[in-house]
């Protein structure tokens, strides 16, 4: 019987969608405003998702206590108020859109979380836009 609990979280930081590679009218086309050398900002909201077998002493999947200070120590900590073009290591040479914000959250998270246990994390950029992504 897998049951999967979640946690909510939340981040604000700032990014701008780019190749450094390409010239700026070829960044404008495809990332558009996103493509602002200043930056803009966004509030994230997290969502992360661990999926297994109840265990029959705690009546756990996983204590989210656990959970919670997993990703405020090593999502929260490292992203909160954080340019992530600037002062963020993971995107250094990677772009960060949504979608692999969510896969860098994933691999940061995954190697705390027992191996018999699936691991979902849910992101949103805006109230109406979100990634998900589950390791594969
Ligand atoms: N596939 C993706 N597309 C876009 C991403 C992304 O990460 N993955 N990101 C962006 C920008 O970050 C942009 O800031 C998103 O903001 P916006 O388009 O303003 O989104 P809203 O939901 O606030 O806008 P509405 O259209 O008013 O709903 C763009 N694309
Ligand atoms: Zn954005």
């Amino acid at each position: 019987m897998k049951v999967t609990v979640s946690r909510k979280a939340h981040f604000n930081a700032a990014h701008r969608l780019y190749r450094k590679d390409w010239s700026m009218e070829q960044n404008d086309l495809v990332f558009g405003k996103c493509n602002n050398p200043n930056f803009h900002g966004h509030n994230y909201e997290l969502i992360v998702s661990v999926t297994g077998d109840i265990d029959q002493e705690t009546g756990f999947v996983i204590d989210v206590k656990i959970l919670s200070d997993l990703i405020k120590e090593h999502i929260e900590n490292a992203f909160d108020h954080k340019n992530l073009n600037l002062d963020v290591p993971d995107f250094t040479d990677l772009n960060p859109t949504a979608e692999n914000i969510a896969v860098v959250i994933w691999n940061k998270l995954r190697k705390y979380i027992d191996t018999n246990k699936e691991l979902e994390v849910v992101l949103y950029e805006t109230p109406r836009n979100f990634v998900t992504y589950k390791g594969n």
